[in-house]
């Protein structure tokens, strides 16, 4: 009999896909997180500091990207209008075949330090919906798990967006790049709407039925592009490189390094796209975060079990 309050050790991308599938029914042919979703498509545009600071082909040249937004967990019919986390995922097409993704989320922090973490909260979640636990399990985990809280509390605080292309996305982990003077630095990335964000208020959250986004999303690229400026946010020695649940100080260097203009929904080319945010462009490093360690595996698992129609 396991305490639930406490994380597990040593959980595997396989635990992880057992446990979503357990939360959410098997979903044959769906992602086994981020389910419901849809493609989108643009182009990047990097800045010339962006160019002259940092040594990667991603800054040589405009570059087209397919994207997929999407709502955070493993059920295909989420509500769209609740208080969860979405997801922005963006893979840039570079020269000669060279790709470059990322995979984000609408909260700066990650629900869990570690995979185990997250693993043991979302175990909970499915033991409260068995009724073999209840909100107080949960308060006793998160006590033991304060760096498990974080997501949730900044959801509580930020309403959702009316729009997939309204809201800041995060990208949560610590990668590196190579910059012209050969020296490593580290980042976090956001992308932020040139227009502002516009969030859902808690009228319309509880009027809007459980699907509006794709239908707003295709009006919106239809009518117009939307741009985000795309933010690399530099961070100082003692800034956590392997904990996506800490956030890192307000007061950061903050480079733009380019635009990413979102004008076409009216695509599937998403579909057969396993957007891995370990893929990357030469001079760009991912960190030891176990959190994006692990995405690798569980991405391969979910991408493999869709694509063979389970
Ligand atoms: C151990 C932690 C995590 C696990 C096990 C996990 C698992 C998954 C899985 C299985 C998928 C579906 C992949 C596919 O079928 O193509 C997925 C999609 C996604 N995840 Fe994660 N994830 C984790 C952490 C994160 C984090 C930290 C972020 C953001 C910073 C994130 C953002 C996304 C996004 C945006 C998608 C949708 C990608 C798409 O549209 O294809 N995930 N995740």
């Amino acid at each position: 009999n396991e305490d639930l309050t406490q994380a597990p050790d040593n959980i595997t991308a396989v635990d992880m896909i057992n446990l979503f599938e357990q939360l959410n029914g098997p979903q044959p042919g769906f992602r086994k997180g981020h389910a419901k979703g849809v493609c989108a498509a643009g182009m990047f545009t990097p800045t010339e500091q962006a160019n002259a600071r940092f040594d990667s082909p991603l800054f040589d040249q405009p570059s087209a990207f397919i994207a997929r937004f999407s709502m955070g967990g493993g059920n295909p019919h989420a509500d769209e209008s609740s208080r969860s986390a979405r997801g922005v995922a963006l893979q840039f097409q570079l020269p000669e075949g060279a790709r470059h993704q990322i995979a984000g989320l609408t909260t700066p922090v990650f629900a869990g330090k570690t995979p185990e973490q997250f693993f043991g909260l979302l175990r909970v979640m499915h033991a409260m919906r068995t009724g073999k636990a209840d909100d107080s399990t949960l308060k006793g985990y998160f006590a033991n798990n304060p760096e498990a809280a974080a997501a949730a509390g900044w959801l509580q605080q930020h309403a959702p967006g009316a729009e997939y292309t309204s809201t800041r996305y995060f990208g949560v982990h610590t990668f590196y790049a190579n910059d012209e003077a050969g020296d490593r630095v580290k980042f976090r990335w956001t992308l932020e709407p040139q227009d502002g964000e516009t969030l859902l208020t808690e009228e319309q959250m509880n009027a809007l039925p459980d699907t509006f986004l794709a239908e707003r999303l295709a009006k919106r690229l239809g009518d117009s592009a939307v741009t985000y400026d795309w933010y690399w946010v530099i961070g100082e020695e003692q800034d956590p490189d392997i904990d996506p649940s800490k956030a890192w100080p307000d007061d950061r260097l903050r480079i733009k390094v380019g635009t990413v203009t979102f004008d076409n929904a009216d695509t599937e080319a998403c579909e057969p796209v396993n957007f891995d945010p370990n893929v990357v462009a030469s001079g760009i490093m991912p960190s030891d975060d176990p959190v994006l360690r692990m995405r690798s595996a569980a991405y391969a698992i979910s991408f493999g079990k869709r694509l063979s129609g389970q």
